[in-house]
């Protein structure tokens, strides 16, 4: 059955329908007006004209929302989410002009190296988000919602802004506040370092790196490098951490082995090309790093910017 859009709070711009946009999109037009922003027309038609499909243990539901290609928009809603991959945000910031209405904008990207870019929205209320949904997304109108998790949001710049009328999020859809956001990109980010490169370059699901000795052994191998050059609060925590989502995602395919098998560009930029430049700005040596990183690069035939 097809759910109105809800018209009674906020009206959010969601850039990007991939599967992180359409899952925003299925939770929070139940009680918001939102507007996905696509990158294709044909995808913006589709949106429009029969809602997004939400695909959630063996059920679907569908909720209404507006959309229109993101090329030549002037987004004016006064929330706005950026769900992009990382490697697409340059097109995105290029379009500065769009945002110039929006006060509160968050950007939901894996890594950190986007970091930069978000400097040229420092007057506006800027977030920054750590999504531990799986989503996956079906077609250009349904996402499947493959693992409840939350959103976590920190602000980078401002305040929480319009993003405060979210309050704990939606039923199935829990959002979390955090006062420091790089402890929560740091924290995603060295899970993310580890598990994702392995899992993509030996070909197994996350939970073989911990059921295979010589696996588990070149995860700390990474671990150990990535751990010098990032600002952890606690080595030990952090390894703990990787080994605890290692092993409650045992069953996952990493974001990234998908991209690889998918013929698609990964995020290693992102996130090992990120802690090479923070190894060459510390002067550190980050040799199996490099080696995992220039692995990726070759898998995947992409230029060598990292
Ligand atoms: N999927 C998941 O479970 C998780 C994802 N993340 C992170 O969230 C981010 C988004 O991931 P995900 O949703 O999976 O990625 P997808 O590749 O599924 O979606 C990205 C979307 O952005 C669109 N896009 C690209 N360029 C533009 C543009 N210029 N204007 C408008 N839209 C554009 C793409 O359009 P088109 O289809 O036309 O190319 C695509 O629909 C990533 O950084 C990822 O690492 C984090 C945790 C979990
Ligand atoms: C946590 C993990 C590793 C789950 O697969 C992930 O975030 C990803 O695949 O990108």
């Amino acid at each position: 059955m097809l759910q109105e859009s809800g018209g009674e709070g906020l009206n959010i711009g969601i850039v990007g329908g991939g599967a992180i946009g359409l899952l925003l999109a299925a939770y929070l037009g139940r009680r918001h007006g939102v507007t996905v922003y696509t990158r294709r027309p044909s995808q913006a038609r589709q949106l429009a004209e029969h809602g997004v499909a939400l695909k959630k243990d063996g059920e679907t539901s569908v909720v209404a929302v507006r959309a229109q290609p993101f090329a030549g928009a002037e987004l004016d809603e006064p929330l706005v989410f950026v769900t992009v991959k990382q490697y697409d945000l340059a097109s995105v910031c290029a379009q500065i002009d769009a945002f110039r209405r929006v006060r509160t904008l968050v950007f939901l990207q894996n890594g950190m190296g986007h970091l930069e870019q978000l400097t040229m929205f420092a007057d506006k209320n800027v977030l920054v988000g750590v999504v531990e949904h799986g989503a996956m997304k079906l077609d250009d109108r349904t996402v499947a919602h493959t693992g409840v998790g939350k959103l976590t949001l920190a602000s980078r710049y401002g305040s929480f802004g319009d993003a405060r009328e979210l309050r704990e999020g939606e039923r199935g859809f829990p959002i979390e506040w955090a006062d420091d956001w790089e402890r929560i990109l740091v924290d995603k980010l060295v899970v993310n370092a580890v598990i994702n490169p392995l899992t993509a370059l030996l070909q197994v699901k996350n939970g073989a790196l911990l059921e295979t000795a010589p696996y588990r052994d070149m995860m700390r191998q990474l671990f150990d490098e990535v751990q010098n050059v990032l600002p952890l609060e606690d080595a030990n925590r952090a390894w703990e951490r990787v080994v605890r989502i290692c092993r409650k995602t045992a069953d996952n395919y990493s974001s990234m082995y998908m991209d690889l098998a998918n013929g698609r560009r990964t995020e290693i930029d992102a996130i090992l090309g990120y802690v090479l430049k923070q190894g060459e700005a510390r002067g550190a040596m980050l040799p199996v790093v490099r080696f995992v990183f220039c692995a990726v690069k070759g898998k995947e035939g992409g230029e060598m910017d990292g």
